[in-house]
């Protein structure tokens, strides 16, 4: 059977970056090729004209699918399902398909179609990438426009839950693999790490959460997770939602304020996008042989945990093994495997390692020749 075919579902409100880190990711793929499913709304949607304009030849027009029947998670049967079949069916099949949800979306819902016969046994969730506006929560709110997401539901018809602002947050955090904390262009350096810290101590273990301006990640760190997420939604449990005949009163006060300062952050006074490029760092430890895989991998996932390693990934020459030893890390979670001989080439160790800017290098250098 052939491999699974890895699929990232991109949630977060409205407004908080997930084009913008999607059109990054697609100007960044090397090669990689990308199918895109997109959650639109009405009038509101021109995410798609967006990323069709991208101009990268490694997504074109033909790669990117719209759904604009509403909410993704209410029309899972009727409009996500379809759609992915008919990707599926494709004579040259994507790399990596990357799903955009609409702002209002509950992300279990979706992950868990991807328990769907016909679906599962060709896809699986490479991982769900929650994008934050770092600078809207920070400020207590949880999108930029706050009326502009009240907006959006009530143009959608289909939309079956008025989940409150603060449930679906909860929700697109507990389903989390990868927190983006976006916008952090607009933070201070205390404001980032304080919300990193927050929201790394509501998510389940493990989650990495990541800085970023303008959804500059590395595409590296974005795909290639590798968790299969529809198959531990126990952990990530939905909170108790009402339905229809919630009034959410507690959002109505903010909606003045909103409109006032809707077109701030268009301004671009406060933007340092020169710095994006810092941001996140890698480098790469060479070393000799390893006397034992197993306890290997172990060291290397304590040396991720005690340094905040984003990725680690590369191969090991294991005394006394003919075969290269492949390491894939991500996060706390380290896979190895033997996948080829060495053949004439030197009997090194190589890893590369990835991390948001300011890794302590000699310090992991240490650990990992340790
Ligand atoms: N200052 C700043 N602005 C950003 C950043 N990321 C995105 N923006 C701006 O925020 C606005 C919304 O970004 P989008 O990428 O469209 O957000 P979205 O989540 O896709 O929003 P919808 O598709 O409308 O749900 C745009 O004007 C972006 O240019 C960032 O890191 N810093």
């Amino acid at each position: 059977m052939a491999a699974k075919i890895p699929a990232t579902v991109v949630t977060g409100f409205l407004g908080a970056g997930k084009t913008t880190l999607i059109r990054h990711m697609l100007q960044n793929a090397q090669g990689k090729r990308i199918a895109l499913i997109i959650n639109e709304f009405g009038d509101l949607g021109v995410d798609g004209d967006i990323l069709k304009g991208c101009g990268d030849e490694t997504c074109t027009e033909d790669d990117i699918m719209e759904l604009s029947n509403g909410c993704i998670c209410c029309t899972v049967a009727d409009d996500f399902i379809p759609t992915m079949e008919k990707l599926l069916e494709r004579e040259n099949a994507p790399d990596h398909i990357v799903i955009e949800t609409s702002g209002l979306a509950l992300p279990q819902p979706l992950v868990r179609a991807f328990n769907w016969p016909g679906i599962s046994t060709k896809v699986t969730v490479d991982g769900v990438v929650t994008v934050v506006d770092g600078k809207a929560v920070t400020e207590g709110r949880f999108a930029h426009s706050v009326a502009a997401v009240d907006a959006q539901r009530k143009l959608d018809d289909n939309l079956d839950h008025e989940t409150p602002l603060s449930e679906l947050f909860e929700d697109q955090i507990a389903c989390a693999d990868m927190i983006v904390v976006n916008k952090s262009d607009l933070l201070t350096a205390d404001e980032a790490t304080a919300l990193t810290d927050k929201l790394k101590s509501e998510a389940r273990s493990g989650v990495q959460v990541v800085k970023a301006s303008m959804g500059a990640l590395p595409v590296d760190v974005l795909l290639g997770q590798g968790v299969g997420s529809e198959g531990d939604m126990e952990a990530r449990a939905e909170v108790h939602h009402h339905h229809h005949d919630d009034h959410h009163a507690e959002e109505g006060e903010h909606h003045h304020d909103d409109h006032d300062h809707a077109h701030d952050d268009d301004q671009g006074h406060h933007h340092h996008h020169d710095h994006d490029h810092d941001a996140f760092e890698s480098f790469v430890v060479t070393l000799g042989e390893i006397g034992d895989a197993k306890a290997f991998a172990a060291q290397v996932a304590d040396v991720i945990q005690a340094h905040d390693i984003l990725r680690l990934k590369g191969f090991a020459a294991v005394e006394g093994k003919p075969m290269r030893l492949t390491l894939q890390a991500v996060g706390p979670r380290v896979d190895t495997y033997f996948d080829q001989p060495f053949g004439t080439a030197p009997r090194q160790t190589r890893l590369v390692v990835i991390g948001q800017a300011g890794l302590d290098r000699s310090a992991i250098d240490a650990a990992l020749r340790a």
